[in-house]
């Protein structure tokens, strides 16, 4: 073969495996975010290495930091994170930033929805019921809530750069008359007292400094009889603090997702009825039958390390931000330590709670 001949049948192969490689393989589960349009949510492209050592200092800040001033920075210390990973979580694991048991024989996005539809069915949810998403991510649980039952669903979340999203989304899915997104902090919400039938929460009341005061406004915000659903990650009953391989695992899941802290299994339906609700039922849905919801970040090994050559390569194209690697590195990691939970059954994602607001709730004086 002619050496130009050969020069272009090279570069040709290579453009093929390039492309192959960034947009055919390197697209989300759920098309819609590609490795090619990741951003770093609202941060400018030369502020991504700040904001990541900033979100780093929050786990360093000095041990006689008051507790009370470290969870007043809890908001703005999640804004940033999501603001990091959003778009890779979207690319590389779907709409729904949740987990849910595996269904063998099915696909992940099937065991996604039936996770979300349990949701709808526990709140009794229907045709002019009107819903509140507590902490509600770029909406793939919204979407499949409000289809599934008909209902009218309001989500909130304190990332701007998610809300966007959820718009974007809700609007291509043919949703948006039903689905509607507001910014705002969950422990302080910007709805009417009694306004809402029904509630629920799914895996996002963990970055709380406060439990309470997330459970307290939604509370405040259903109507009496009004059910609340919510999927809390706690730290189960086979978790031992004087255990090193346990504290590091734990220590791991805080740090690479944002979370001021792990509550225990049994603080859940304490803080609830503290702020006045009954507890209608009580399950951890990761104990068996069910099937374990860490294999799927387990068999995506392979993926992550080709995640991380196309996230490199775009790096050094100058299309993704600089930054979006170390990120990267640390989903990585943080998925490590999420396995590490799941098998050793330390840690569940999925302690699911039913709640009911009293149709009578009596006022204390203080
Ligand atoms: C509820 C929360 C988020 C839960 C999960 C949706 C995410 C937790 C860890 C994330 C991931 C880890 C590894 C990433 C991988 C290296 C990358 O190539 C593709 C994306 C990941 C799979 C990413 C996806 C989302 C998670 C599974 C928390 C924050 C309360
Ligand atoms: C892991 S995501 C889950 C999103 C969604 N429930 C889902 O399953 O796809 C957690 C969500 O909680 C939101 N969140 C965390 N702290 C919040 C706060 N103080 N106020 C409002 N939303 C918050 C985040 O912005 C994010 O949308």
């Amino acid at each position: 073969m002619e050496p130009a001949t050969m020069a272009w049948t090279l570069a040709a192969a290579g453009f093929a495996l390039v492309y192959w490689f960034v947009w055919v393989m390197g697209a989300a589960e759920v098309q819609g975010k590609r490795a090619v349009d990741l951003q770093m949510g609202s941060i400018a492209d030369d502020k991504v290495g700040d904001r990541y050592s900033q979100y780093w200092s929050f786990f360093r800040s000095p041990k006689e930091t008051a507790a009370a001033a470290t969870a007043e920075k809890v908001p703005a210390f999640v804004d940033t994170f999501y603001n990091l990973v959003t778009d890779i979580y979207e690319w590389g694991w779907g709409q729904s930033f949740h987990f849910s048991p595996s269904l063998p024989g099915r696909s992940h996005r099937d065991a996604t929805r039936v996770h979300e539809e349990r949701v709808a069915d526990l709140l009794q949810a229907g045709p002019g019921k009107r819903l509140l998403d507590v902490g509600c991510g770029v909406g793939g649980p919204m979407r499949a809530i409000a289809a599934h039952s008909g209902s009218h669903v309001v989500g909130i979340t304190i990332n701007e750069y998610q809300v966007n999203r959820a718009r974007a989304h809700n609007r291509k899915a043919g949703l948006d008359a039903r689905c509607e997104v507001v910014c705002g902090n969950f422990m302080a919400m910007p709805f009417p007292d009694a306004s809402f039938d029904g509630a629920y929460s799914i895996e996002a009341t963990c970055h709380a400094p406060s439990l309470r005061d997330v459970y307290g406004e939604v509370f405040r915000v259903l109507k009496p009889a009004g059910l609340y659903v919510s999927y809390e990650w706690v730290t189960t009953p086979l978790y031992r603090a004087d255990d090193p391989a346990h504290v590091e695992a734990i220590h791991g899941i805080e740090r690479g997702d944002a979370l001021p802290g792990l509550r225990r299994q049994d603080e859940i339906a304490a803080v609830a009825k503290e702020v006045g609700f009954e507890v209608v039922k009580e399950l951890d849905l990761a104990l068996p039958p069910a099937h374990p919801w860490w294999t799927r970040l387990k068999m995506g090994r392979l993926s992550y390390w080709r995640n991380s050559l196309v996230i490199r390569a775009l790096t050094l194209l100058r299309v993704a931000p600089k930054g979006v690697s170390e990120v990267h590195e640390m989903l990585y990691e943080t998925a490590h330590h999420l396995t590490r939970g799941g098998e050793t059954g330390i840690f569940t994602p999925m302690h699911m709670v039913l709640l009911r607001k009293p149709e009578t709730t009596t006022t204390t004086a203080a």
